[in-house]
Parts: structure tokens; C-alpha cells; sequence
């Protein structure tokens, strides 16, 4: 792709700021969100923004995508001051979201998926499949406009994501954690599109907890603490260390080393475990064995859609196994067969269950903190006593959790909705290890979590295995996995390929592994 392909519409006056935000204000009840922000984001540059969980990064990207009025300010886009009431404002003002979730329809095609609602622009026929086609060179979607999008990966489904904004005409464009599910060489990938996009005049807001990245590919980056933006700074020059310091706003604990726990006494021991798959020939799970010991930490990498998911829910109960054992162990090595039990009562029998969604599977979203606390625990004290619920024991534990993990909220009575994504994950984490679990399964603990907090719970979980603890860990934070684990087996297509040793492997290697690069492909 050159510059003079592009087409002439995105090339921007480089004078004028493509966003300047100013005196930005958002209340919530008993919340400043945003406080008094400023924001001067300049034409074809890449602006990271940086801050804690609960700064307010999401609710200022939310204003400047028309989601949310601010209270008090002013938006000029492109020199222009603008109200934007809505997204189809924002969307007119040439402001594209890519959220984290994707918003993508799997039933879709990728043409239906970009063209249902924009047939103004380009209609849905070959004025839009020759736009299309142009979009999909331009950021690399190798996928023709009528494949299914559930046929595609990951990154492939963050490209199409990408498309449909662009097809909209979308010239400064936010990017919410795009990184979270790739591999290293996908992060490359999509970092070399942004470069050259923004050779030809687009603009990026690139929000992200991953200091290391920000530093490789923002121009700019601006912290946000507590609600309100305290710097700008030059990611070329400042350290990961000191940008950090900069989000806490004081000096970061640095990190123990890591020592090995793990005994042989077996927790969990998974023999032979396998699971159809609805309307395909290859099983979703085939032929799992492993066994995870006490004091031990088991890492579990793959790029999604390899079967993680369906693991861990099969063994939480969700998911029904065509083939297989799975049983647990207890401290006198008496096995316990639970491949038919239900989920309440392998929670009781000492699960603790970090859910990849957290807003499915672990919180309800309209209801207190303090009843989220016995969500899974109703049989257990401190929240409950013989048959009833114990409230005041819910509270009080609640506000521990709080505490202890540092859960930004105005208290305990706020709905979890009104959290920010990483402080609810917080919350779920205390209330996980609360009880003394003799497993933990934890699927992305610490996704959408900022450094501190990241550093806080990887420190209870190493802290709880210490104390004998087994864990099984499914990540997409390679950092994460190769920190935390003792062991790493890696999942490619419902099966596990091969293992890794953590003191030893990189995260370049692991991509490969996670990819099948190098293996002979037996599709
Ligand atoms: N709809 C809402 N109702 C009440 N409070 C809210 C709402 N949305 C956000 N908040 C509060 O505003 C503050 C900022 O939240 P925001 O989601 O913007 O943070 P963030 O920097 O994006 O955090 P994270 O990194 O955890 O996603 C938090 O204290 C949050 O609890």
C-alpha cells in the first residue's frame, strides 16, 4: 500500500488537532469519572491513553464516540467543535470504535457484517464488495466478502472490525485493548497496519494496560489518574516502569522471584477427557490428560478458539463430556470421580472459577456488590448459615474484599454494572480465593486489569499456591502464562500439542507453538 492510494478524504491538515478535548467532566452517582480532561490528539498520530483501572479511559473513549454526553467541555474534531449525541454523531464526525468485544455478527457474512446498515454509503453490491476488497488490502483481511465470520480467527475478526469502521469513513479511529486476544506475531501484524495507516493521515487512540506495547507503537501517550489526565509523555523515551509509576502515581513494588512449589499430590486429575462438537467431525476437546498438584501452577496456552473455553467449562460442569474422566483429588488421595456432578456442588467441593466473561458467568450486573459476593457461595459461610444467607457476613466480607483487593467503588451497594471492567474483575478474584478453594481454575484473571492490579493478583494467586493451592491457568497474556506457570501445555485444536518449560521459553516461541507454525498441518 502507498500514500497514494489512499483515498484523498483521509489526508488531514496536520495543524490542526484531530481531537481536542477540553474540560471534559463526567459524573456518576458518587463518582467523578472524568474530571476537568484535556486532550490534544494530533492528525496522524497514535495517542495511547494509560491509566489505572477506574481512571476513567473507557468513559472518556465513550464521550468522544457520542455513548455518553459529557457533563461540562467542548469536542473539536478537526479544528471544529462538535455535539455528538450519539455514535451515528460520532460516526458522521469520522470517529470509528473498535471494541474490545468485538461487535460483529457470527451468523453474518464479513460483506453483511460491514455492509447492513451503511447501504447508503455504497449499497451491497459491487460498489460495496470494490470498497470492501480496497479496506481488506488495506489492513490485510484475507477473507472473501461471503465467508462466514464464524469461520474466521481472532485476528481475522479484529480486521473485519477494523473494515467496518473504515467502510464507514472513519478517520480517527479508537482501539479498545485490540491486543488483549493476539499472539505476539498478530500484535506485529496489526501494528504494522496502524503504521501505515497512519502514513496516510489516519489517527489512532490506542487504549491499552500494556505498557511495552504502548511504548512500540504510540507517538504520544497521555495518563489519565483518577478521572483526570496528568501528563503527556514521550513513549520513545520513558521506561514501562516509569509510566507506570506515573498511572499509580507512586512507586511500583518490584516483582518477587519466582521459587517452585508444587508437591506431588494430585488435585485435579483429568483422564482422557473428551467433547463432541456440534456440527463438526473434530472434537472440541479430544483425548485431554493432565493432572494439576497441589502448590502448582498449570498454564494452559492456545489462541482462542481451541478448545480453552470448552475445557475449562467442562470442568466447572457447564459442558457435558462425551468421553473422559475428571475427579478430584483430596488430601488423603482418595479420588473423587465429579465428571457428572453439577456445578454448585464442584464449587462446593472447593472450585474456586475465574470465568473468561465476566459479565455472563461471574457477576450480576444490576445487582450490589454484596450480592454479588454469595453469587456460587449461597451454601457457604461466611454468606450463609445452616439454610439462610447471612447479609451482615456477606457485607462484612464484601468489605474486605474491597480492602484487600483494592476495588475502586463508592462501597459496597453499587450495582457491579457501575464498576469499571478491571475493578469488577478484582472483585470477582477476592471473592474466588475467599474460602480457601483447593483448585482455582482462572481463565484470563487478569484480562482488562492495570498494572497494579495485575501485580496484586498474580501476587494472591502465587501467594494462595504457596500455601498448596492448585491452579489451572488459561491465559492470552503470554507474560502472564510464563510468569505465573510451573508447567505450560499448549492447546491447538482441541488437543494438547505440547509442553514448555517457563523458566525457558519466550513469548515469540509460544506464538509459534499456539499457531502450529513449523508443524505439519494435518487439515
Ligand atoms: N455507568 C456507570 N455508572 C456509574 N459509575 C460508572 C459508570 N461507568 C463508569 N463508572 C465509574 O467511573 C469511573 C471510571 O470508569 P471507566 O470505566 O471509565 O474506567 P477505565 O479507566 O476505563 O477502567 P478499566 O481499565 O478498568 O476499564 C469508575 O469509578 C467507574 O466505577
Amino acid at each position: 500500500m502507498s500514500t497514494a492510494e489512499a483515498p484523498a478524504e483521509a489526508v488531514p491538515d496536520r495543524g490542526v488537532p484531530a481531537v481536542q478535548l477540553t474540560g471534559i467532566t463526567k459524573r456518576f452517582p458518587g463518582v467523578v469519572a472524568n474530571s476537568d480532561v484535556n486532550l490534544t490528539v494530533a492528525a496522524g498520530e497514535v495517542h495511547a491513553i494509560c491509566g489505572e483501572n477506574g481512571a476513567g479511559k473507557s468513559t472518556l473513549m465513550k464521550i468522544l464516540y457520542g455513548m455518553q454526553p459529557p457533563d461540562e467541555g467542548t469536542i473539536a474534531i478537526n479544528g471544529e467543535e462538535v455535539k455528538l449525541r450519539n455514535p451515528q454523531d460520532a460516526i458522521r464526525a469520522g470517529i470509528g470504535m473498535v471494541h474490545q468485544h468485538f461487535m460483529l455478527a457470527d451468523n453474518l457474512t464479513v460483506g453483511e457484517n460491514v455492509f447492513l446498515g451503511a447501504e447508503a454509503l455504497h449499497g451491497i453490491g459491487r460498489a460495496a464488495r470494490a470498497r470492501l476488497a480496497e479496506l481488506a488490502e488495506r489492513t490485510g483481511l484475507h477473507a472473501e466478502p461471503d465467508t462466514l465470520l464464524e469461520e474466521l480467527g481472532v485476528a481475522d475478526r479484529q480486521r473485519v472490525e477494523i473494515v467496518k469502521v473504515l467502510y464507514r469513513g472513519a478517520k480517527i479511529i479508537i482501539l479498545d485493548e485490540p491486543t488483549a486476544v493476539l499472539v505476539p506475531q498478530e500484535v506485529d501484524a496489526l501494528f504494522a497496519t496502524v503504521r501505515e495507516m497512519t502514513a496516510d493521515g489516519y489517527t489512532f487512540l490506542f487504549i491499552s494496560h500494556k505498557l511495552d506495547e504502548v511504548r512500540a507503537i504510540a507517538d504520544t501517550v497521555t495518563v489519565i489518574r483518577r478521572g483526570t489526565t496528568v501528563g503527556t509523555a514521550d513513549p520513545k523515551t520513558i521506561t514501562s516502569r516509569q509510566l507506570a509509576e506515573m498511572m499509580v502515581g507512586s512507586e511500583l513494588p518490584s516483582p518477587e522471584t519466582r521459587e517452585s512449589t508444587v508437591t506431588d499430590r494430585a488435585v485435579l486429575r483429568l483422564t482422557g477427557l473428551t467433547l463432541g462438537a456440534e456440527g463438526s467431525d473434530r472434537n472440541a476437546l479430544d483425548d485431554i490428560t493432565f493432572t494439576v498438584r497441589a502448590g502448582e501452577v498449570l498454564g494452559i496456552a492456545g489462541v482462542e478458539g481451541n478448545g480453552q473455553t470448552e475445557l475449562v467449562e467442562t470442568i466447572m460442569g457447564m459442558r457435558k463430556p462425551s468421553g473422559g474422566t475428571i475427579e478430584l483429588v483430596d488430601a488423603d488421595g482418595k479420588a473423587r470421580d465429579i465428571t457428572k456432578a453439577g456445578t454448585l456442588a464442584r464449587r462446593e467441593a472447593g472450585i474456586g472459577y475465574i470465568a473468561e466473561d465476566r459479565t455472563r458467568h461471574s457477576l450480576l450486573l444490576t445487582q450490589p456488590l454484596w450480592v454479588n459476593r454469595i453469587l456460587g457461595y449461597q451454601t457457604r459461610e461466611p454468606v450463609s448459615r445452616g439454610q439462610l444467607l447471612d447479609i451482615a457476613g456477606a457485607r462484612a466480607d464484601t468489605e474486605r474484599i474491597v480492602r484487600e483487593y483494592d476495588v475502586r467503588t463508592p462501597g459496597i451497594d453499587v450495582p457491579a454494572a457501575a464498576l469499571s471492567g478491571g475493578n469488577q474483575q478484582k472483585l470477582i478474584v477476592g471473592r474466588e480465593l475467599s474460602g480457601n478453594p483447593v483448585l482455582l481454575i482462572a481463565s484470563h484473571p487478569t484480562r482488562g486489569v492495570d498494572v497494579g492490579a495485575q501485580a496484586l493478583i498474580w501476587e494472591n494467586i502465587r501467594q494462595a499456591r504457596s500455601a498448596g493451592l492448585a491452579v489451572l491457568l488459561v491465559s492470552a497474556d503470554l507474560d502472564e502464562l510464563i510468569g505465573l506457570s510451573d508447567t505450560i501445555q499448549v492447546m491447538l485444536r482441541g488437543r494438547l500439542v505440547s509442553e514448555a518449560d517457563p523458566a525457558t521459553v519466550t513469548p515469540q516461541e509460544l506464538g509459534s507453538a499456539m499457531t502450529g507454525a513449523g508443524e505439519g498441518d494435518e487439515e
